[in-house]
């Protein structure tokens, strides 16, 4: 197994519908016996990152972002920006999530943007890649990533990537129950590093973390996590439950 660290975060989307029930959430997590060398990360929406920041007090737990802005500041209305996120004391930000591609039309150069501008606000990156269907079944799952990776790399140094956290999540298994089977993020992964170690260094290939999202539940996290290029998991409907401790345990 690999020196990178295991990294589980929960990216809350558009959940729960109030702040009490983000604070119970939280509480679950406080009061669970977490396996202390996973790195822990929830993304609770924007208007509930204070609160559960404040709600947390487990130190191996940290926060997330769903988004940000690659403005500092400005007339765009409903944006944040990186730079008011950190200063809220929030480290992390989930960028390029697909439904933030599919659903606000983002494209690759606005998720590179947006990276480049969170890793100048000193914020680090869980960056969201990934093929929809009927990409996979055209033969271009490869093709897809590195298109939505080399728009990042064009707009980073090799240093930035130990502040990168690359999400493979292909968009058929978001949210829909059917998982990748472990050899197929397996090989994905492979790709990724692939890629990594041509398009930037085999430093940055091997010890950037590269996790995969995507109907992750208790029952089929200790499969992928034997994986050796996976590293840890974003985790969408299963972080609002119980079972994402047994995810977050996933190697113990
Ligand atoms: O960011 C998380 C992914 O979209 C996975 O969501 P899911 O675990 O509900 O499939």
């Amino acid at each position: 197994m690999s020196t990178r660290q295991f990294f589980v975060g929960g990216n809350w989307k558009l959940n729960p519908t109030s702040v009490g029930k983000a604070k119970e959430l939280v509480e679950v997590l406080n009061k669970a016996e977490l396996d202390p060398n996973t790195e822990v990360v929830i993304s609770p929406p924007s208007l509930y990152l204070i609160p559960v920041r404040d709600a947390v007090s487990n130190k191996q737990i940290t926060i997330s972002a769903q988004n940000a802005y690659y403005k500092e500041n400005g007339a765009f209305t409903g944006e944040i920006s990186s730079s008011q996120i950190k200063e809220a004391g929030i480290p992390y930000v989930i960028l390029g999530h697909s439904e933030r591609r599919t659903i606000f039309h983002e494209t690759n150069e606005v998720v590179a943007l947006k990276t480049r501008a969170a890793l100048d606000a000193g914020l680090k990156v869980i960056l969201c890649i990934g093929e929809t269907l009927v990409q996979r079944e055209g033969g271009e799952t490869t093709k897809v990533c590195e298109g939505q990776l080399s728009a990042v790399v064009k707009q980073t140094k090799p240093e930035d990537w130990s502040n990168i956290v690359i999400a493979y999540e292909p968009v058929w298994a978001i949210g829909t129950g059917k998982v990748a089977t472990t050899a197929q993020a397996q090989e994905t992964h492979v790709d990724v590093r692939a890629y990594l170690s041509t398009a930037v260094s085999t430093t940055v290939a091997s010890e950037t973390r590269v996790i995969y999202g995507g109907s992750v539940n208790s029952g089929n996290a200790k499969d992928l996590a034997g994986q050796q290029d996976i590293d840890g998991f974003l985790v969408g409907g299963a972080s609002l439950k119980p079972e994402f401790v047994d995810i977050i345990n996933a190697r113990k």
